[in-house]
C-alpha cells in the first residue's frame, strides 16, 4: 500500500510539472516498451530459427537490418506453418553462419522474399507491414509487431494441437503504438495463451528494475492508456498486471481512481459538467441553505472535501458562494414580495373602506338634494298658489304728486285696504265725495321700489311657468311712463317696472342653472290705434300695420 501511494504521488508530480513534461515522461516511456518489444522479437527468433547474430539489445537500425533480406522471416513463418513461402531466395552460406549485415544477394531477390512473407503472413491474418518499411527504420514498430504476432500465432498452435481446440479470439498485441496498424483477430489464438505470451513479451525478458522503477513505469503505462488511448485499454495490460502480483491489482485501481479523479478531469471536462453528484450535492446544500441566513459565513470556512468536484484544487469554492448568495438574494426577494402582497392587501381593505363610508356619504347628499328640491317644489307651489288667492287680475291706483301747490286736495282718505276716497270741492260734501276700491292705493309719497315690490310675486311666476300681463292706465300726465320705465336719464332708484322686472328675471335665471331659461324682449306703443316698435331707430320701421 504504501508503494501504490508512492506511485500515485510520482506520477501526480509529473502531471503538475505541466504538459510538456508529462508528453515527455510518455515519450520515453513508449520509447523504453518499444525497445522491450524489439528485444523480445529478436531473442524469439534467435531461438527459434537460429543465432541472428545480433547483440542482445539490438538498436531499430540493427534489427530493422536483420530482417530486410527476408531470410529469417521466411524460415520462421515456414516452420510454424510448412510451406507458407514456398520458395525462399537463399544465399549459399548456411542460416547459421548468416549475420545480420551480410547482404551477399541482389537486393531485388530479397525483396521477393519478404513479399512472399507479407502474403503468407496476411494468410494467417497476422498483422503485416509494408515491403519497403524494411528499408525505413522509422516503420520498426510495424514489424516487430508483426514478428511478435508470428511468435504469438506459434506459442497458440502449440498450445491448440496440446489441447486439441481452436478458438477465435482477439489479437494479443499491444495496439497502443503510435504507428501501429489496424487491429486483425487470431483466428486460432486462445485468449489466456496471448495474455500469458504478452505478458512475457513485455515483463519477463526486460531488464530487470527495481520495484519503485516498476510501479512508476506501471503508472505511466496506465496514466497513457486511461488518457490517450483509453479505448484500447484491454486485458493486455491488465494481464500483465494480474499475473505480476496482486498489490499491482490495487495499484491499477488506485490509480484509475487518482486519475478519474484529476487527469481526466483535466482532459475531459464535460464529463466533470454533467457529474451528477456534484448536482446532488448542490441540492442538498441548497435545501438546507433555504433554512438559514448566515449560511454564506458558514461556506467561507469549507474545508476542500466539502467543496465541489470542479474546484477541488481551489482554496474556496466560487460556486458555492454564488448559489449561496444567490439562494440569499431569492429568500430576500421571496421575504419583500410577501410583504408588498400583505401592504397591497391592507391597502386594498382600507380603499374599500373609504370607497364605503364615500358611497354613504353621497347617498346622504343626494337624499338632502332630493329633499331639497322637493321642497323648493313645494314651495314654489305653494307661492303661486299664494298668487292665485290674490286675484289674478289686481289693479292698483297710484296718485302722482300734484305740481301746483294752490291746487286744491282732492284726495281725502287712502285706506291700507286700497280704498280710496275722492272730495271734489266744487260740489258739497255728501255729493262730492267718492269711494274706489283697489287692490292697494299708492299715494303721492310712494317710490318706485315701493310700487315694484307688490308687484315682484307676479314677475317670479314667470319664471315658474305663468303668463303675466302688466300695463298702466291714465289720462295725458297722470304719470303712466313715469312708473313702468321711470325717468328719463334718471338714477337707479328711480327705475320703472319694466328695468326693475327685468333684473329680477335675470337674478333668477343666475340662481336656477338647472333650468335653462330664454328671455327676449320687445316694447312696442299702440297710439292711435297705430303699433310702433320703440326699439328700432328709424321711426318709419316701426309702424304695425
Ligand atoms: N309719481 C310721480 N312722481 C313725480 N313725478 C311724476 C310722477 N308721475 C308723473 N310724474 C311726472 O309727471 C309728468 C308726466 O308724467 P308722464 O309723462 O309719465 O305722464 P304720462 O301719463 O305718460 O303722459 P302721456 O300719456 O302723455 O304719455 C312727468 O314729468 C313725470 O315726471
Amino acid at each position: 500500500m504504501r508503494k501504490k501511494q508512492e506511485g500515485c504521488v510520482s506520477m501526480d508530480d509529473s502531471s503538475r510539472n505541466g504538459l510538456h513534461g508529462f508528453s515527455l515522461a510518455l515519450a520515453s516511456r513508449k520509447a523504453e516498451e518499444a525497445a522491450w518489444r524489439r528485444y523480445e522479437a529478436v531473442r524469439w527468433l534467435d531461438s527459434f530459427v537460429g543465432p541472428l547474430g545480433l547483440p542482445n539489445q539490438p538498436s531499430e537500425v540493427e534489427f530493422i537490418s536483420c530482417l530486410r533480406n527476408g531470410l529469417i522471416l521466411c524460415n520462421a513463418i515456414n516452420k510454424i506453418q510448412p510451406g507458407a513461402v514456398p520458395k525462399v531466395v537463399d544465399n549459399p552460406c548456411p542460416l547459421q553462419s548468416l549475420t545480420w549485415d551480410s547482404q551477399p544477394l541482389p537486393a531485388y531477390q530479397y525483396f521477393e522474399n519478404v513479399r512472399n512473407f507479407l502474403v503468407a503472413a496476411k494468410e494467417l491474418n497476422l498483422p503485416t507491414f509494408e515491403a519497403s518499411d524494411l528499408e525505413r527504420d522509422t516503420f520498426e514498430a510495424k514489424v516487430v509487431d508483426c514478428v511478435l504476432a508470428l511468435k504469438c500465432f506459434h506459442e497458440s498452435k502449440q498450445m491448440s494441437n496440446e489441447n486439441g481446440f481452436h478458438k477465435h479470439v482477439k489479437s494479443p498485441l499491444p495496439l497502443h503504438s503510435s504507428n501501429r496498424m489496424h487491429p486483425r483477430p487470431l483466428s486460432t489464438v486462445s485468449l489466456d495463451s496471448c495474455r500469458r505470451l504478452d505478458m512475457s513479451a513485455t515483463c519477463e525478458k526486460r531488464p530487470p528494475v527495481g520495484s519503485e522503477e516498476l510501479e512508476e513505469l506501471i503508472v505511466k503505462s496506465l496514466v497513457d492508456s486511461l488518457v490517450q488511448e483509453k479505448e484500447n485499454f484491454d486485458g493486455n495490460l491488465l494481464a500483465s498486471l494480474r499475473n505480476r502480483d496482486k498489490d499491482a491489482v490495487t495499484l491499477f485501481q488506485s490509480i484509475v481512481s487518482v486519475c478519474s479523479n484529476e487527469l481526466l478531469q483535466e482532459n475531459f471536462p464535460e464529463k466533470i459538467k454533467c457529474d451528477t453528484t456534484l448536482e446532488d450535492e448542490l441540492k442538498e446544500r441548497s435545501n438546507s441553505l433555504a433554512h438559514s441566513n448566515t449560511i454564506l459565513d458558514d461556506i467561507s470556512d469549507l474545508d476542500s472535501s466539502q467543496r465541489c468536484r470542479a474546484c477541488f484544487k481551489k482554496k474556496s469554492c466560487n460556486h458555492r458562494q454564488l448559489f449561496c448568495i444567490q439562494e440569499r438574494e431569492l429568500l430576500d426577494l421571496k421575504a419583500l414580495l410577501s410583504k408588498t402582497k400583505g401592504e397591497f392587501h391592507d391597502l386594498q381593505l382600507q380603499l374599500q373602506r373609504d370607497l364605503k363610508d364615500l358611497e354613504s356619504e353621497v347617498q346622504e347628499l343626494s337624499n338632502a338634494a332630493l329633499g331639497y328640491h322637493n321642497v323648493v317644489k313645494e314651495n314654489r307651489s305653494l307661492y303661486n298658489i299664494v298668487q292665485d288667492l290674490k286675484g289674478n287680475i289686481r289693479v292698483y291706483c297710484r296718485v302722482r304728486p300734484s305740481f301746483n301747490c294752490l291746487s286744491n286736495n282732492v284726495i281725502e282718505f287712502i285706506g291700507e285696504d286700497g280704498s280710496l276716497v275722492i272730495l271734489d270741492p266744487l260740489k258739497s260734501k255728501k255729493d262730492g265725495r267718492k269711494v274706489f276700491r283697489f287692490n292697494r292705493v299708492f299715494g303721492p309719497a310712494a317710490k318706485q321700489d315701493d310700487v315694484f315690490k307688490d308687484i315682484q310675486p307676479l314677475i317670479r311666476s314667470v319664471m315658474d311657468g305663468y303668463n303675466v300681463c302688466i300695463f298702466a292706465y291714465g289720462q295725458t300726465g297722470s304719470g303712466k311712463t313715469h312708473t313702468m320705465n321711470g325717468p328719463s336719464g334718471g338714477p337707479d332708484k328711480d327705475f320703472g317696472i319694466n328695468y326693475l322686472a327685468l333684473n329680477d328675471l335675470f337674478k333668477i335665471q343666475n340662481v336656477r342653472k338647472d333650468i335653462d331659461y330664454e328671455i327676449n324682449v320687445q316694447m312696442v306703443e299702440i297710439y292711435n290705434e297705430q303699433v310702433r316698435d320703440l326699439l328700432v331707430a328709424e321711426s318709419s320701421n316701426t309702424k304695425y300695420p
